[in-house]
């Protein structure tokens, strides 16, 4: 089948084609760029899976594909802090879409205080880590988790919620 992914980022990419591989379906991964129509950086659950549904969306709209995922990071705030949270959505013609939320962490409140003043999680974690990109590689969740879990085994685990919940016709509503 032919499967879009609502992003150029490849630590998503990463995430997606070694979904398929490991659950041994064969997929052409096609990605897309795809506007996620919430804020460059999500502050909430709500927003967060807003903009992985507006992703795979498009991406059914806008390609060939069978089948369309959008993949969206976020923070979200509780009373213990402000957490990571990504989701993913799975879109296919006529259906209403699958949801999936990833892993969380806490993140420092170093990190907390400078979103929470506007800034965006990937320079702030650039300028963190003193190095570049680490949203496409092990993202936050890999630098916070000493590379236990990184950003595409994460998404990774989306993935599979969504394929297995796919599977299962297990569909929501809209
Ligand atoms: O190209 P796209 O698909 O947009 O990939 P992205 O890295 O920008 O990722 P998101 O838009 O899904 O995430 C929203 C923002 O949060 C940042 N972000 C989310 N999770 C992150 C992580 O684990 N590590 C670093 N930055 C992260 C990201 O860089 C954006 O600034
Ligand atoms: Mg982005």
């Amino acid at each position: 089948m032919i499967v879009a992914v609502g992003s150029q980022n490849k630590a998503k990419l990463k995430a997606v084609q070694r979904a398929f591989q490991e659950l041994e379906i064969e997929a052409e991964i096609v990605p897309v760029d795809a506007p996620s129509h919430v804020s460059a950086m999500p502050f909430s659950d709500e927003e967060t899976i807003h903009g992985a549904i507006h992703r795979a969306e498009f991406c059914l709209e806008n390609s060939k594909a069978d089948v369309a995922i959008g993949l969206e990071g976020g923070v979200t705030e509780a009373t213990f802090g402000l957490f990571l949270c990504n989701w993913g959505a799975l879109a296919e013609k006529g259906k209403k879409p699958l949801l999936a939320g990833g892993a969380r962490i806490l993140l420092p409140e170093e990190i907390a205080g400078r979103l929470r003043m506007g800034e965006e999680l990937g320079p702030v974690m650039d300028d963190y880590s003193k190095r570049s990109g680490i949203s496409s590689n092990e993202g936050a969740i890999g630098i916070f988790t000493n590379g236990r879990i990184e950003r595409a085994e994460m998404f990774k685990h989306i993935i599979k919620l969504l394929i297995g919940q796919r599977e299962k016709k297990h569909y929501v509503k809209k």
